[in-house]
């Protein structure tokens, strides 16, 4: 049993929060909320499952080797789950979150919500906070979102993260709420910026995987990471995002995770890839979502309407979805014209500045 690490300085407030979702990482942050002494309830839409969480403590399906916190009151009755609370954290995959969010009209009072998924979607290239913003209007609201890997959370491995909002007070509470010494929250005003970050990081990590299982170097996924993120950060100022925000935890942070863990689900989707699985096995086999898959069509789409220019987001394409052959992609990307190196402003606007103050 893991002991406890109930937060027992004078000022602490004890909030009641609601996580919606029962897979791993809704798992994960109701056990740090849990532990910390708030009141948590956790809703899944499986009644066996929740009832079996409440006699085991453990979520045999997604986290079989953790036992999570006993204070944790798992339920599968939505209106009661969401009643009363003071915070809702939404962990649910992007393909369902406006159907779930949906229920959360007229009850949730002056909750503040917040999401944690890293996915688009399909429809209307809506991030989940815009979801939100639609689903639930009036609300306070605002993304989690950082190198995350829920595993780690739950083997208590040092964690940061970052809560994303221009709601100062709602970026606050969520530092109270869920600040511990083994998980660190940061703040940033940047919701757009962080959100996408999370999302498009996914496509990165599939790559990676890929590239892994076919027994390519350190030198390479290093380039892919690098160049991921230079493709990433285009793609979002042209989307009105501060490039400066992939620079932090939820954008190179996270996209370093993921592209590095075997932990990562879609890391292990491209690495199942890279085996000769099929794209149906790959995701069969996880079990669990796999945000990038999806992503990668929508972004590929966006990108080419917005004319930005991605070549590893082409080349996963042409793998996973035209089944193009994987040695042909890769050369193709590797002989295409040279490109400089950073290609953001910055640099250029420091140097004019230096030569004005020297
Ligand atoms: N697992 C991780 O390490 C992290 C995951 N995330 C993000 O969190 C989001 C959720 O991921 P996980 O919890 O890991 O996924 P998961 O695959 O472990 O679990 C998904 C959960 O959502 C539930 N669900 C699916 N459709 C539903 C519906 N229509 N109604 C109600 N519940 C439904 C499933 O039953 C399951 O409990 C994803 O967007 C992921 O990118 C973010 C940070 C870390
Ligand atoms: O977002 C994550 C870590 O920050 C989890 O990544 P996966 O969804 O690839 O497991």
């Amino acid at each position: 049993m893991t002991s406890p690490v109930t937060d027992s300085t004078p000022e602490f407030q004890p909030c009641t929060i609601t996580v919606l979702g029962g897979g791993s990482f809704g798992t994960a942050l109701a056990d740090i909320a849990a532990r910390k002494g708030h009141v948590v309830r956790q809703w899944m839409r499986s009644e066996e499952q929740a009832a079996e969480m409440n006699r085991t403590h453990i979520n045999q399906r997604y986290l079989p080797e953790y036992e999570v916190s006993e204070q944790i009151e798992a339920t599968s009755n939505f209106d009661y789950a969401v009643s009363g609370c003071d915070l809702i954290f939404v962990a649910i995959p992007s393909q369902h979150f406006r159907s779930v969010v949906s229920r959360l009209q007229g009850k949730v009072g002056e909750a503040m919500i917040i999401s944690t998924t890293k996915g688009v979607e399909a429809e209307t290239f809506d991030l989940m906070s815009e979801i939100l913003h639609e689903e639930v209007p009036g609300s306070r609201i605002g993304v989690l979102s950082g190198p995350n890997l829920a595993k780690e959370i739950m083997a208590r491995q040092i964690t940061a993260t970052v809560i994303a909002s221009e709601d100062e007070e709602l970026c606050q509470l969520v530092q109270d709420i869920l600040h511990c010494d083994y998980f660190r929250v940061y703040s940033n005003h940047d919701r757009y910026g962080v959100e996408l970050g999370g999302a498009l990081k996914n496509i990165y990590a599939i790559v990676a995987g890929l590239a892994t299982a076919l027994g390519m170097g350190d030198n390479t996924r290093s380039m892919l990471i690098t160049r991921g993120l230079a493709e990433m950060s285009r793609f979002a100022v042209k989307l009105g995002a501060n490039p400066l925000t992939f620079l932090g935890l939820a954008g190179v942070g996270d996209l370093i995770v993921t592209c590095e863990s075997r932990l990562s689900r879609n890391f292990r989707v491209g690495y199942a890839l890279g085996e000769g699985k099929s794209l149906e096995q790959a995701q069969q086999e996880l079990g669990q979502v796999a945000e990038g898959v999806n992503t990668l069509s929508l972004v590929r789409a966006k990108a080419r309407e917005m004319d930005v220019y991605m070549p590893i987001v082409d080349g996963l394409y042409a793998i996973i979805i035209e089944n193009k052959n994987i040695r042909d992609v890769t050369s193709t990307m590797m002989m295409r014209e040279q490109k400089t190196d950073v290609e953001f402003l910055l640099q250029d606007n420091i140097m004019a500045q230096n030569s004005v103050t020297h």
